[in-house]
C-alpha cells in the first residue's frame, strides 16, 4: 500500500519523527509499527516497536533527572512550560496536519485540539507558582505544625488515540509544573503527534530525561510503568476496561493512580428547553471528533412533549453534515479510528432499529468513502433497554429515548456505572440546580453541550475515573502532602 507523505507537507519537516524519544535521545527500532491514515488506510509512517527494556531506560532517565528538576524554582519550571506552549501554538498548522493524518479528525478540529493542548501547558506554566502549603495552629505550645506539598516523583502515563495531544499535555503540564518527570506511552494508533510534541519540548529547553515518549507494545511498556518501583504515580486515559486492568497492576507498588475512563453521557431535553439551543448543543456534544470523545452525549433523553420536534430539528441538521477525509476540504465528520469502531456503531444502530427505533438521518456505514466511515445518524423512539443507552457508542449515533417526568429522566440518566459527563436543557432555574445535584456525574452541562476547558476540573465518578485534570486542582495528583511537626523549646 502506498505510503502517504506527510513530512514534505510540513513547514517544519523535523516535527515528523519516526523514532521514540528516550531520556532526551531519539531512538529508532529494528522492529516497527505501521501507522495509517484512518480516512484512506494508507500507511503514513512507522514508529519503533519498543518494549520493556526501553521503557525501563526511560524510567531510569526520569528518575535521574528528578532531583535537578524539583530543585528548580517554580518560576523556572513554569517558564519552560510557557515556552513549550508558545512553540505548540506557533506550529499549530503542522501539528494539526500530523494529527488529522493519523487520527482522522477534520483539520479544523485538529487545530482546535492543538490550541486546547497548548492551553494546559500555558495554564500549568502559571499554576506552577501556586503550590501552597499551610501552617496549622499547634496542638501544644511547644510544637509547630507546617504542611508542605512536594512532587511525588516519576510519573508513568498512558494516553488514548482520540485526543493525541491534549490528553498528553493535560498530564505533562501539571506533572512538570510541580517537578515530576513523565514517561509517556501514546496510543500506537497516533504516535506522531506525541513525538512532534517531544521535539518542541526539547526546543523549549526541557532538560533531558524529564519527558520520554516510548512507542511500541502496550502490554510490556505498561507493565513497566505500572510496576517499576521508581515510578511513583501512574496516570491513564482510555477505556474503562484497560483502566481497571492497569490500576490493578499498580497495586503491587501502591502507586498514586489517576484515571480518565469511558463515559455514557445522558443529554436530557426537558419540555421547557429552548429546542434550537438544545439542537446546537447536541451537535457540539454528540458529533465532535465524529462522536469519538469521552464526554460525547451518548443517549438523548427527550421529554415526550418535545421529542418529535427535537428529533426533526436534529435530524435535519445531521442530514446536512458533510462527511469525508479530514485533509480533503472542510468536512463536519471524518472517519472513525478503525473498522471495529464502525462495526460498533452499526451494531448499536441495528439494535435500536430492531427494538422499534426509527432512523431519521443516516443509519448506515458509508463504504463509498472508505471502510472507516459511518454516516452521522439520528434514531427516534429508542427504548431504554437499547444497547446505545447502556454502552458507550463512541461514534456518530444519536438515539432519542422518551421520558415523561423529571424523576424518570434522572433515574434513566443515573442508571449506569459510568459517571463522566451529563447534559440537560431546561429553562427552570430550580430544576437546573436539582439536576446539578441529582445527576451522578463528575461534570454537568446545563444548557450547553461543551464543558471542557483547562481552567475547570475534568474527571468522572463511579467507573469513569479517579482524580481531576486541569484547573487549580489538576496539580494535586502530582503532589504529596507532608507534615513537619517541630518541637520548639519554650523561651
Ligand atoms: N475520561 C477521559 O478523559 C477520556 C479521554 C479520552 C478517551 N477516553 C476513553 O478511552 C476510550 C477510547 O480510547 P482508546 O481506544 O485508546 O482506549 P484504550 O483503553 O483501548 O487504549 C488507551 C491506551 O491504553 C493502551 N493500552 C491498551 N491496552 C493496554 C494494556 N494491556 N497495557 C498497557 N496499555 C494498554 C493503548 O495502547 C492506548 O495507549 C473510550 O472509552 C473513551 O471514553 C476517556
Ligand atoms: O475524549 C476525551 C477528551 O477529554 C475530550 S475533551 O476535549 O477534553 O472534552
Amino acid at each position: 500500500m502506498e505510503k502517504a507523505q506527510i513530512r514534505p507537507q510540513l513547514a517544519r519537516p523535523d516535527l515528523w519523527r519516526e523514532a521514540a524519544f528516550i531520556g532526551g535521545n531519539w531512538r529508532e527500532g529494528a522492529a516497527t509499527i505501521a501507522v495509517d491514515n484512518p480516512a484512506t488506510g494508507a500507511v503514513i509512517g512507522h514508529v519503533p516497536d519498543l518494549g520493556a527494556a526501553d521503557a525501563g531506560e526511560a524510567v531510569a532517565a526520569a528518575h535521574a533527572a528528578f532531583a535537578g528538576w524539583k530543585r528548580k524554582s517554580a518560576k523556572e519550571r513554569g517558564a519552560v512550560l510557557l515556552a513549550w506552549a508558545a512553540l505548540v501554538k506557533q506550529h499549530a498548522d503542522d501539528l494539526a496536519l500530523i494529527m488529522t493524518a493519523e487520527q482522522g479528525k477534520p483539520l479544523a478540529e485538529a487545530r482546535g485540539e492543538v490550541l486546547y493542548a497548548a492551553s494546559f501547558l500555558e495554564w500549568f506554566g502559571h499554576e506552577a507558582r501556586r503550590v501552597m502549603g499551610e501552617v496549622i495552629a499547634p496542638h501544644q505550645p511547644d510544637r509547630r505544625l507546617v504542611v508542605t506539598r512536594q512532587p511525588v516523583g516519576v510519573v508513568g502515563a498512558i494516553t488514548p488515540w482520540n485526543f493525541p495531544l491534549a490528553m498528553i499535555t493535560r498530564k505533562a503540564g501539571p506533572a512538570l509544573a510541580v517537578g515530576c518527570p513523565i514517561v509517556i506511552k501514546p496510543s500506537e494508533l497516533t504516535p506522531f503527534s506525541a513525538l512532534a510534541l517531544a521535539v518542541l519540548a526539547q526546543e523549549a529547553g526541557l532538560p533531558d530525561g524529564l519527558l520520554s515518549v516510548v512507542t511500541g507494545q502496550a502490554k510490556p511498556i505498561g507493565e513497566v510503568l505500572t510496576t517499576d518501583p521508581r515510578v511513583a504515580k501512574f496516570t491513564f486515559t482510555g477505556s474503562t476496561a484497560v483502566g481497571k486492568l492497569l490500576a490493578a497492576q499498580c497495586a503491587g507498588t501502591v502507586k498514586r493512580v489517576s484515571l480518565e475512563l469511558g463515559g455514557n453521557a445522558p443529554f436530557i431535553v426537558f419540555e421547557d428547553a429552548d429546542l434550537d439551543a438544545a439542537v446546537e448543543g447536541a451537535l457540539a456534544s454528540k458529533f465532535r471528533n465524529t462522536g469519538q470523545t469521552c464526554v460525547c452525549a451518548n443517549r438523548f433523553l427527550v421529554h415526550e412533549a418535545v421529542h418529535d420536534a427535537f428529533a426533526q430539528k436534529l435530524a435535519a441538521r445531521v442530514a446536512a453534515m458533510r462527511m469525508g477525509p479530514g485533509l480533503e476540504g472542510p468536512v463536519d465528520q471524518g472517519p472513525l479510528i478503525d473498522e471495529r469502531a464502525v462495526a460498533k456503531v452499526a451494531a448499536h444502530v441495528a439494535d435500536a432499529v430492531a427494538r422499534g427505533g426509527k432512523v431519521l438521518a443516516g443509519g448506515a456505514a458509508a463504504p463509498e468513502l472508505g471502510s472507516r466511515f459511518h454516516a452521522p445518524t439520528v434514531i427516534a423512539d429508542v427504548p431504554a433497554d437499547a444497547l446505545l443507552n447502556r454502552e458507550e457508542t463512541f461514534g456518530p449515533l444519536a438515539g432519542l429515548i422518551r421520558f415523561s417526568t423529571e424523576a424518570e429522566a434522572v433515574a434513566l440518566a443515573n442508571d449506569t456505572r459510568s459517571g463522566l459527563a451529563a447534559y440537560a436543557y431546561t429553562a427552570d432555574a430550580g430544576r437546573q440546580w436539582r439536576l446539578t445535584e441529582a445527576l451522578e456525574y463528575g461534570m454537568v452541562g446545563i444548557n450547553t453541550g461543551l464543558i471542557s476547558t483547562e481552567v475547570a476540573p475534568f474527571g468522572g465518578v463511579k467507573e469513569s475515573g479517579l482524580g481531576r485534570e486541569g484547573s487549580h486542582l489538576g496539580m494535586d495528583d502530582y503532589l504529596d502532602v507532608k507534615l513537619a511537626c517541630i518541637a520548639v523549646s519554650e523561651a
